[in-house]
Order: structure tokens, then C-alpha cells, then sequence
């Protein structure tokens, strides 16, 4: 039963949408539910007490609000919320203006109004809805008032109309309130979801990618080069003797390095050249498009850079050097065999003397 109400209620979702994307299509079809039947109910009712203009109404509106939910049904489009949100609020609309304008059942018909400021501001937002409500109000008021009520077939009396007017505006203006506050935290929420993600995917220090964040990026190359049969090379690069790095300069001055070497790195790379943090001292970058001949020049650029640069902490200049170890990464060999066969190579590289790249190409 759970299952069944649930899969009413998230019908013509999908795992890829946004969570207020979702949040729609669930109020939509709750309130699509909620419609069909108690719009059929009340009519049922009125057609018992020989109300017939209001019976016929309101089993036209239960049809359209359970149509509503069939749109979601049928037409799976990325859209289809849009126009099922819109025939909703149109429905609902219609009718308690038409309720407003009959008095409904004993007069009562007004009382429904209110529930049309919560429902627009849900399904449009708050400046759409707030539009749309505007519009209603004016509806709602010249029926009320047109010629002293001319269009009305129900006397209200003035005291009656005019505190239907200020409810529903004081409605309005709780359900805009609490509708502003909702989207101001969505945002707040989703912006620092996004900041958490792009936390997890990088490093803090040098602001590259982590492993995590390599991965995605090794992943997606290693399809495309499959796909259209790309050369594709990753670099195991690591900064030599880096100990003694922190040894001389303290841990700050360490990091101060690695930053440095970072960006002199991703000077010499292409846009679409990837560099990650691959852990301690030691970097990963992927060549896309690049065999192991081009890559090996490219190493030998930045090795001989960082070579002859000079980095100054604290009144302390230093140069450091760097080794590299490099393997082909398309073909039939996967990325991990590639990164293995690398780290290879730059464990070569490292008892061959350092600063060095590995295989000679
Ligand atoms: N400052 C700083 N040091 C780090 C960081 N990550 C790792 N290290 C240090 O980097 C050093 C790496 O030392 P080793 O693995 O012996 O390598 P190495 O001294 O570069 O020697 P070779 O690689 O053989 O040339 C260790 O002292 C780690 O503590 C970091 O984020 N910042």
C-alpha cells in the first residue's frame, strides 16, 4: 500500500532530476489526488441535494485534476510538470472563481479560495506565482464587487466580501513569506552542496584535482579515447628528495613549494591537459590526444623548467627538480595498468639519479 502511494506520488520522476524538480512532480500529483476526489466527492454531495450546475462543475474539475496526473503518466517529457502544474492551478482556479460567483454549496463556495495562494505559489514559484495571484485577486474582486455585484449569483453582503479580500491577501502574504524562505534555503542548501562536491574532488592546497576528482576525468578520456581511438599518455611526476624540502624551509615552506611546482606545471599544459595532486609530493597528469613520444617532450618541458626555476620562502631560495615516469594509457592497456606501469618508470627514474623522465622516447 506504501509502495503503491509512493509510486503514485513520484509517477513521471526520474533519478536524474533535481530534488526541487522532483519536490514539483510530488505536489503535483498529491495534489492531483487530493483534487480528483474531493472535487468528486462534493459533487457526488451536490448532485444528491438536486445541485446540478454545481455537480456538473465539479465532476468536470475532478476529470481535469485526474487528467493532470495522467499527463505525468503518459508523457514522460523533462516538461511535462510544466503543463501538468498548469492545468492544475487553471483548474483550481476556474472553479473557486466559479464557486465565488455561485456561493457554491449554502455560500460556503469562498471558503475554497484560500487554497489557491499556498497551491500557485508551490507549483510557480514566487515570482510567477506571485504574478498569477495578482491576477486572481483582480478576478476575485471584480466579480465581488462589478456593479455591485452584478456577476454574482449569491448575495454576500458588503462585510463579507471586503474580509474575504483581506484573508485572502493575508494568506497570500504568509504562503509568499514562507515560499521566499523556502527557496532562499534551497539555494543556501544547494550552493553548499555544490561547494562540498567540488571539496571532494580537489585538493585544498593546490586547489587540483584529487584522486577522486582524477578519477572522474581518467574515466571519461580512457571511454573517449576507446570510442574514437585517441592516443591518450598519463605522467607519474614526483618532486625529488622533497624531504629534505621540508627539512629546510619547515612544513609551510613545503607546501609553499608544492604549490609553486603545481602552477608551473599547469603553465606548460594545454586547457585540456589534466594535472592532479595524486598524493604526497607526487602529481598525475593525462595528455588526451598525446602519444608517449609527445608526452615524453612535454615531461622534459617541465622537468627542465622547475629545474632552472628559483622559489624564495622567507628570505630562502631554493631550486628543487622533478622525475617523471610515463605510459601509454590507450590501446588495451586500462588507465590503472597505465598508472602502475608509470609509477614503474618514475621508480626507474628516481634510483637512475632523479631528475629524470622515464622511458627515453
Ligand atoms: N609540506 C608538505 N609535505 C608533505 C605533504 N605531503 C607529503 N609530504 C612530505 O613529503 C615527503 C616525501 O618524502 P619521501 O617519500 O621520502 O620522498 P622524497 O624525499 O621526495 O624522496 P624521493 O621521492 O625518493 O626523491 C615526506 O616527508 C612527507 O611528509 C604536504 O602536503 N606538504
Amino acid at each position: 500500500m506504501k509502495n503503491l502511494a509512493l509510486a503514485y506520488i513520484h509517477t513521471g520522476d526520474r533519478p536524474d532530476y533535481d530534488s526541487e524538480k522532483s519536490r514539483l512532480i510530488a505536489v503535483i500529483n498529491l495534489f492531483s489526488a487530493v483534487g480528483t476526489s474531493l472535487t468528486f466527492v462534493l459533487a457526488t454531495r451536490a448532485l444528491l441535494t438536486d445541485d446540478l450546475p454545481l455537480a456538473l462543475s465539479l465532476y468536470t474539475a475532478s476529470l481535469i485534476f485526474f487528467s493532470s496526473h495522467l499527463l505525468m503518466r503518459w508523457r514522460r517529457s523533462a516538461d511535462t510538470h510544466k503543463y501538468s502544474s498548469t492545468i492544475l492551478l487553471i483548474c483550481l482556479m476556474a472553479l473557486t472563481a466559479y464557486l465565488v460567483h455561485s456561493g457554491g454549496a449554502r455560500g460556503t463556495g469562498p471558503l475554497w479560495s484560500y487554497l489557491v495562494p499556498s497551491v500557485t505559489l508551490f507549483m510557480a514559484g514566487l515570482r510567477r506565482g506571485l504574478t498569477i495571484l495578482a491576477v486572481y485577486f483582480c478576478v476575485i474582486s471584480a466579480l465581488l464587487f462589478f456593479n455591485g455585484g452584478q456577476w454574482l449569483l449569491i448575495d454576500y453582503g458588503y462585510e463579507f466580501k471586503t474580509r474575504l479580500l483581506y484573508s485572502f491577501l493575508t494568506v497570500t502574504f504568509l504562503s509568499a513569506y514562507y515560499e521566499y524562505t523556502r527557496e532562499i534555503s534551497f539555494k543556501t542548501i544547494s550552493e553548499l552542496s555544490q561547494k562540498f562536491e567540488k571539496q571532494a574532488r580537489h585538493d585544498p592546497l593546490t586547489g587540483l584535482p584529487n584522486r577522486r576528482g582524477m578519477w572522474e576525468h581518467l574515466t571519461y578520456e580512457y571511454e573517449r579515447s576507446q570510442r574514437y581511438r585517441l592516443n591518450m599518455t598519463v605522467l607519474v611526476c614526483d618532486i625529488d628528495h622533497y624531504k629534505k624540502v621540508n627539512d629546510t624551509l619547515g612544513h609551510d615552506g613545503g607546501d609553499f613549494i608544492l604549490k609553486e611546482v603545481a602552477t608551473l606545471m599547469s603553465e606548460q599544459l594545454r586547457k585540456q591537459d589534466i594535472l592532479a595532486r595524486w598524493g604526497g609530493e607526487e602529481f598525475l597528469i593525462l595528455l588526451p590526444e598525446t602519444n608517449t613520444q609527445q608526452a615524453f617532450i612535454v615531461a622534459e618541458k617541465i622537468r627542465t623548467q622547475i629545474e632552472n626555476a628559483e622559489f624564495t620562502y622567507n628570505e630562502q631560495t631554493l631550486s628543487v627538480t622533478v622525475s617523471f615516469g610515463i605510459a601509454d594509457a590507450s590501446g588495451k592497456n586500462q588507465v590503472d595498468q597505465a598508472i602502475s606501469e608509470a609509477d614503474g618508470y618514475l621508480y626507474k627514474a628516481k634510483n637512475a639519479g632523479r631528475n629524470t623522465t622515464l622511458p627515453k622516447l
